[in-house]
């Protein structure tokens, strides 16, 4: 293994009985795009987890830029899975968005006051919410919410963002906005993404490879090598049908492979 910035090698993580992958060997280069998919379960966050230094592996070993997992490290950005901030809280967008300048550490701003507050109103800026930044975070909408997370993310210049579902909650216009960002924050500064999503569509345009887990087994490899018929019904245990359309991915199949609750994430058009 040589040049990763997220270095994985016969990771294995397990909670009892229960494998949720093992074997795993994935090196994430500067700058690459990868997509995690697969179903609710299948241990998409539990990897990003592990690279935050909140869950230990069962078996094998992780480094993420240039270090073993842990808190701190200011070179990881990270967009947490959307929960809605309590409505009391009173922080202001801005300040929520300053907070990824802080790191978690010393409790004031790595930049005079001045350059801070520039580069926080650019990062306000490049996410859209000008308009609400100075307002409690609590009583802006889930997607406003989001788009401050993406800012407050980015601000650290990081060269990994670990991103749970981003998307999620935005409307199409905001999709576009923040995976933009995410995308020409890697082709500028070379920081690898590792990008959960149960929809690849958003985007597939940027994608360098796919990890795709599911009931303990996983391929990795480019959109096209993983994203088809053959692959993903191997990795299913049933017929999977892909169709490529007009630039977009559909997986008709994958819900009747899965079990009653875990059935929410892939009706209709949704791929994972
Ligand atoms: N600390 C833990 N102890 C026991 N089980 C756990 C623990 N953390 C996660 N799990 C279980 O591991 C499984 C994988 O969870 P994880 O959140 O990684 O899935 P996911 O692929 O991100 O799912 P989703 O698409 O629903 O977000 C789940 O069944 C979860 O309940």
């Amino acid at each position: 293994m040589s040049g990763g910035v997220v270095e994985i090698e016969s990771a294995g993580l397990r909670f009892g009985d229960r494998v949720l992958w093992s074997g795993l060997d994935l090196d994430v280069r500067p700058g690459e795009f990868l997509a995690v998919l697969g179903p609710n379960g299948s241990g998409k966050t539990s990897l990003l987890r592990v690279l935050l230094g909140l869950q230990s592996l069962s078996s094998g070993s992780a480094s993420i830029a240039g270090r073993p997992p842990g808190r701190g490290n200011r070179r990881i950005g990270y967009i947490p899975q959307q929960r809605a901030m309590d409505e009391q809280l009173t922080l202001r967008g801005t300040d929520l968005v300053g907070l990824g300048l802080d790191g978690d550490r010393w409790g004031f701003g790595l930049l005079g006051a001045g350059r801070r507050r520039k580069r926080i109103a650019e990062l306000v800026e490049s996410v859209g919410a000008e308009s609400y930044a100075a307002s409690p975070v609590g009583r802006l909408s889930g997607g406003e919410q989001q788009r401050l997370r993406v800012a407050q993310a980015l601000i650290g210049e990081p060269d990994v963002l670990l991103c749970d579902e981003p998307l999620a909650s935005l409307d199409l216009t905001h999709q576009r906005v923040v995976s933009e960002l995410i995308d020409s924050r890697r082709r500028e500064a070379d920081t690898a993404v590792l990008f959960v999503t149960h929809e690849i569509n958003p985007i597939l345009s940027y994608v360098d490879r796919v990890l795709y887990l599911v009931n303990g087994q996983f391929r990795i490899g480019t959109p096209d090598e993983v994203m088809n018929s053959e692959t993903l019904s191997e990795l299913y245990g049933t017929r999977i049908e892909v169709l490529k359309v007009g630039g977009q991915i559909h997986v008709a199949g994958a819900q009747s492979a899965l079990c009653e609750d875990e059935v929410h994430h892939h009706v209709g058009e949704r791929v994972s």
